[in-house]
């Protein structure tokens, strides 16, 4: 992390929770990460912020619980992260998610564009795929023109890292790939041929198959106990440096994020996004795919649409 660049406050909504707790630890205790303030809000009790709190770096934490301290969360806040919402028990899908976690996501986004309407949203909570939308399509409906909206795909990245090395006898750190599409089954879409390394079309298929299953490893493991916390604290952590170090203008290196997108008829897509001035943002799409990335792209386009297309009706018919 480099140590130059704006100071900002974070709100992290959730953060009493299986995603929220180890994501402000990192978020504190990172000396260089540049935030002034940390506002960490839930419905649950937030003594954790206390707890926090004593590490020493310079960033102010401050825990707020219960709706009617969420303007408090959100006043002046630069980024908010949303891990808020429950996660999967063995044999759901993210999508099964849907009924509670929309309406989550939904309040928590109507309240960033009263009080942090220019604040760069950052969505954890699943099902990514629809929860965005809803993000964005909520703060659109209230008034905010160009809403900055970002799914959290980076877990399925460093997934697929992890696994080529494991496969390869690699150091991960050393293994870079792209992950594009969305973030569940088959809608993610691992570009293996942008790895450093090549593979047989078994390994291919066995590679593929983990990516996008990885998520299933960790909710059988936790058997009833929840979903990948620690290692989603961690590729939250990743993006959110990423991000920061390109609207700082410290790094070049175009983090990948779901995001609203013209680039595909779905509107939209898991890639590498360019950060304009002004906000704006542009999806750089996958190139030189070969014959089997295409072929699992249009599966994912597929069911891609549909997810987005729930969590926009949903937004267009809970309006505010
Ligand atoms: N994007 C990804 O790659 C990814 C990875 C892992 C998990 N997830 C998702 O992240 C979400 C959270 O997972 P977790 O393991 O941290 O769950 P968790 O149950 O441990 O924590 C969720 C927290 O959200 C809080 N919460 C619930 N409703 C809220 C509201 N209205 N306002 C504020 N806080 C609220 C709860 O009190 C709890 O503390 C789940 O939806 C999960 O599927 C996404
Ligand atoms: O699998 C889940 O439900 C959580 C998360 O989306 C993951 O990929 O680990």
């Amino acid at each position: 992390m480099y140590s130059t660049g704006k100071l900002r406050k974070v709100a992290v909504l959730g953060a009493a929770g299986g995603i929220g707790q180890p994501l402000s630890l990192l978020l504190k205790s990172d000396a260089k990460s540049r935030i002034s303030d940390l506002a960490l809000y839930d419905i649950a009790n937030m003594g954790m912020a206390a707890d926090l709190a004593h590490i020493p770096t310079a960033s102010r934490v401050k825990g707020f619980s219960g709706e009617g301290e969420l303007p408090h969360a959100l006043d002046k806040a630069d980024v908010v992260i949303i891990p808020a919402g429950v996660p999967r028990k063995p044999g759901m899908t993210r999508d099964d998610l849907f009924n509670i976690n929309a309406s989550i996501v939904r309040n928590l986004v109507a309240a960033c564009a009263k009080y942090c309407p220019s604040a760069h949203v950052l969505i954890i909570s699943n099902p990514v795929n629809s929860t965005v939308p809803i993000a964005y399509e909520t703060m659109k409906s209230l008034g905010v023109a160009q809403p900055n909206v970002f799914g959290v795909t980076t877990l399925d990245i460093i997934r697929a890292r992890t696994f080529i090395a494991e496969m390869k006898g690699l150091n991960p750190t050393d293994v870079t790939v792209k992950v594009v599409g969305g973030h569940s089954g088959p809608t993610i879409v691992p570009i293996l041929s942008t790895a450093s390394v090549k593979f047989t079309e078994e390994e291919s298929k066995s590679l593929v198959q983990r990516i996008q299953y990885g998520g299933d490893e960790v909710v059988k493991a936790k058997a009833g106990a929840g979903s990948a916390t620690l290692s989603m604290a961690f590729a939250a952590k990743e993006f959110y440096d990423s991000f920061v170090a390109v609207i700082d203008g410290v790094s070049s290196v175009n983090p990948v994020a779901f995001v609203k997108t013209d680039a595909f008829e779905t509107g939209y897509f898991a890639s590498e996004v360019k950060l304009g001035p002004n906000g704006s943002v542009k999806s750089i799409l996958p190139e030189n795919l070969s014959p089997y990335e295409k072929e699992l792209l249009k599966t994912a386009l597929a069911d891609l649409a549909k997810d987005i297309r729930k969590g926009e009706e949903f937004a267009r018919s809970h309006a505010h």
